[in-house]
Parts: structure tokens; sequence; C-alpha cells
């Protein structure tokens, strides 16, 4: 059932101003009777939501707030499609009133961690990123503008030539991490952007400005936010339209922020004057230290008989109510408007080029990737090369050749492994940028092969070559001369060895 939310008095011009906004507005996303159960092999199957409720609408943003572990992630991946392979989900998920799933580039995630490549400053991150996302019909220098003031909604200004760094390598702060994590995600204006945990890792006043631009950005292409979050400071807070409340998987309490206060005094936890409410809200809930309190170091009310209490009060209430109905509720404007395709984006080739050349660049500064490899097959070859000089051209040669080809191929072959670290820092990216829909598995592929020829081409070239460092300097062979001999005159050299490489070589 879908119905329409616009009331009588709304007049005709309101009507058409709000239809105009829908071209581009956000979606209306609604979930019933929403669980999540997981399989786990110590604790068996268990429920991680319980039958949750809600909507969020464009325009406004919706907080999903809990202690920790209370299924904050769990929410936000269920309703963007992620969720692990481990976990089964059933209720229902409507995305402008149907039950479709969002085409890839119509929504964003931006994930509680922070998966970027450690090599690139934030310029290049984000302009890379841009290139990616953004839609062909866009020129290159205009990419680059809509990049640069992105970075600077995000107070990055200052760190933008500054290398984002990673293990073992410093560069950027964790809460600059968080913005460039932000920046890439927004670059498209996402019609749908779901944040975990935007803020942490950031200092009061840059949660607020952070907050504040993405709800800024938000609200002015009526775009839909929702974002789960620890500990908003009672400015951030006040940012919020909506409050999903969660306590173990159940809804506490699920409407607008400014009602909450209502809830909790009318249950008999009414906010302390002076105290932030948001802090007070996951006071009253967190039953993470119930250990204390049965000792008699905390309150002589259980939190788990308090959590109980709410979530029963919530749903006896007018509000649970008019929640359960307001899935269905889709403004007039969203009724249909769910698109089947993805935005535009750039172009198969565009794709490719940009990520061959960002592979290129990650390879070239990433010192585990191909120098370190490269340093160590030099060593390696001066030291069989120490072992195997004035190899000689006897009989027995042909079994020392037969072991130094050994060496040179189990070399290529276990130090290939050393690359595999960074393989799977590259991989990651991979996973966050195609989950958004960045682009496909055919450009990775694409970009990455063409990438890495030049690299395993240089080298790969050591250990090859490694029979000229072998018997540098002989006064009369030299290696390479040698491993041609014994490739195509073996049998010579079995029969009469001396001889037969005299006449070859010299
Ligand atoms: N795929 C999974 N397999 C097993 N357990 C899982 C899985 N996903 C989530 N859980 C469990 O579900 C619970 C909720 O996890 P979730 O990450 O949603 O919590 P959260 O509220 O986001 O926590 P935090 O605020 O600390 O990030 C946790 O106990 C977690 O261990």
């Amino acid at each position: 059932m879908i119905m329409e939310s616009h009331d009588s008095s709304t007049t005709g011009s309101q009507e058409m101003e709000r239809i105009g906004q829908s071209k581009e507005s956000g979606v209306y996303l609604g979930w019933k009777n929403l669980w999540v159960m997981v399989q786990d092999k110590v604790a068996g199957r268990r429920p991680i939501l319980q039958g949750l409720t809600g909507y969020a609408k464009p325009g406004e943003v919706l907080a999903i707030m809990g202690p920790s572990g209370c299924g904050k992630s769990t929410l936000l991946d269920a309703l963007a499609g992620r969720l692990d392979s481990n976990t089964r989900q059933s209720g229902e998920i409507l995305v402008d009133g149907c039950k479709k799933a969002l085409a890839f580039g119509n929504s964003a995630y931006v994930t509680q961690d922070d998966i970027l490549m450690a090599t690139l400053t934030v310029r290049e991150a984000v302009y890379y990123s841009a290139q990616l996302q953004l839609p062909r019909y866009m020129s290159k220098s205009e990419k680059m503008e809509r990049a640069e003031a992105t970075i600077k909604e995000m107070g990055l200004q200052d760190a933008i030539n500054t290398r984002i760094g990673g293990w073992g390598v410093k560069g950027l702060s964790g809460g600059q991490k968080r913005r460039v994590s932000i920046c890439i995600e927004i670059l498209t204006r996402p019609k749908l952007l779901f944040l975990d945990e935007p803020t942490s890792g950031l200092d009061s006043a840059a949660s607020y400005h952070v907050m504040s631009r993405i709800i800024k950005l938000a609200q002015q292409d009526r775009r839909t936010l929702i974002a789960s979050i620890h500990q908003p400071s009672g400015e951030v807070f006040e940012l919020f339209h909506n409050l999903c409340l969660l306590s173990s998987g159940r809804t506490v309490y699920f409407g607008s922020t400014s009602a909450a206060n209502q809830f909790f005094s009318s249950n008999g936890f009414p906010c302390p004057p002076m105290r932030n409410p948001s802090d007070h809200y996951l006071r009253t809930i967190n039953q993470d230290f119930d250990v204390d309190i049965e000792q008699g170091f905390g309150e002589k009310t259980s939190t788990t008989e308090v959590i109980n209490l709410l979530v029963e009060s919530y749903k006896s209430s007018e509000n649970y109510q008019q929640v359960q109905q307001s899935v269905y509720d889709i403004p007039l404007q969203n009724v249909g408007s769910v698109e089947k395709k993805g935005i535009q984006k750039s172009g198969f080739i565009t794709q490719c080029l940009v990520l061959t050349k960002r592979s290129f660049v990650n390879m070239y500064r990433d010192l585990g990737y191909y120098w370190f490899r490269f340093a160590i097959y030099i060593a390696l070859c001066l030291c069989v090369g120490t072992i195997f000089i004035n190899i000689g051209s006897d009989y027995g040669s042909i079994q020392a050749r037969g072991s130094v080809l050994m060496f040179v191929v189990s070399f290529m072959t276990f130090l290939a492994i050393g690359g595999f670290p960074s393989f799977v820092e590259d991989m990651k990216v991979f996973t966050r940028e195609r989950l958004n829909g960045h682009y496909g598995v055919a450009a990775f592929i694409v970009g990455n092969t063409l990438s890495s020829i030049p690299y395993l081409l240089l080298i790969s070239v050591v250990p090859w070559s490694n029979g000229v460092l072998l018997c540098w300097p002989t006064k009369r062979y030299t290696s390479l001369r040698l491993l041609r001999v014994d490739a195509f005159r073996l049998h010579d050299i079995s029969r009469k060895p001396n001889d037969a490489c005299r006449k070859r070589v010299v």
C-alpha cells in the first residue's frame, strides 16, 4: 500500500516545486520487520537484528545510535545490501516503495575502516576517484574542480599534498583519513549515502564541521543520509532529524531527535540538565557493564530491565504505529521513481587508463611491491654468482648449470610472495570501490595488468641474466654463452664436454 503524504492545504505550485525537486532528490528507504541472523560456529544461530522497522527520507539525516556491538553496522550493511555470506536476512527493504536493489552508483557507503591507497596524496586519491566516477560528459578540468572543492569542503586543503600513509609509513592522521574516505564517496553526490562512524577519530569541532557540511550538501539536493554514530557532541546531535536507537539488535526508540527526550522522560529517565542528550540515552541503555551493577557498584535497577522497559514502551507507543505506517507512506514525488540504471559514469577506456596510471604510481612508490624484490634478486644473484663462479665446462658443470636454473626459477617463484601484502591492500581498495560502483572487474584487471608489465619485465631481467653475473669475470667463458651451449649442444657436451664448449665459445 502506498499512501500520499501531502496534506490538502498544499498548493499546486508547492506541489510542482516538490515534484521538480524530486528529479534530483534522494530515495525514500523503508524497512519493515528486518531480521538478521548469523551462523556462529561457537554460539550457533543467533539474531543480530530483531525485527527492526524504520525509514529514511530525502533531505533528512537518520542517525543510528546505540552501544558498541548493538548492530549499527549490521543495519547499515543490510540496508545497503552488503551483508556477509554467513548471515541470513529476512523482512522487507523498500526503495521508493519498491522491493528493488539500488543500481550501482546511486548509493555510496563510507565504511568504518578507511581503505585507501597509502602511497597517494590526498589530491591524487580524490582526483583519480573523480576521474573514475564522474560522468564522461564532464571535462577533466571540471572533474579536477569538483575534487578540489570536495577536499576543501572536508577541510583538507592544508593536507592536500600529503601522502595518505599506512602500515610503516606515517602520513595523514586517522581523522584526516576519515575525511578523505568521505570525500571520495560524496564526489558524485549520491542519492543515498551510508556513513558508518563518520566522526570516529575526529575532535568535536572537526566532527561538527564535517557532519554539518555533509548534511548541508544532502539538504541542498534533498539526498538521503543514514549515519551510524557513536558519541555525537550536543551540537552534532542537533543536526540529525531522526534517531534510531538500538540495543542488542532491538529498537529502543525510532523517531525525531527532538521527541526522544520526551520519550525517555515519560519512561522515568529524564535527561539531567546540562547533559548531552545522546550521552544520556547511551548511558541509560548500555548493559556491557552490568556485572559491576550486580556486584553492587552501580544502579539498583539492572540495565537489561531498563532496556526491556523502554523497548516495550516504544512498541506500545503511538509513535511506533506511525513508524510502521511511514514505511509505506512514500512522498508523492518518490512514488515509482526508483531508477533502474545507475548514474552515468566515465567510459571503460578512461577507467582502464586511470587505473593503469594509478596502479603504476602506486607500484612505483610502494617499496615492498617491486623494489624490495628487485634488491633481493640482485643480492641473491651476487651470492649465487659467487658460489658458481668459474663454473667450468666439464661434464659436472652441466649439473651445476641445472642447479643454477633451479635457483633462478625458485627465487622468482618464492619472492613473488613479497608482493603479496601490497596485492592484498590493492584488493581491499578494489572491493570497496567495486561495491560502491566506481568501476567493474574488467577495468581493474586491465589496469593492474598493464601497469604490472614494465615492473615484471624489469625485475625478471635480473634473475634471468644471472648467468652473466655468475661467471663474470671469467677468463674464457661467460655463463650466458655456456647456458646457450647447454641448451642447444647438450648432446655434444655430454660426449666431449671440453672440446664442444671450446669450439662454441672461443
Ligand atoms: N558476519 C558476522 N558474523 C558473526 N558475527 C557478526 C557478524 N556481523 C556482525 N556480527 C556480530 O553482531 C554484533 C553487532 O555487530 P555490529 O558490527 O553491527 O555492531 P556495531 O553496533 O556496529 O558495533 P560498533 O559500534 O562497535 O562498530 C557483534 O556482536 C558482532 O560480533
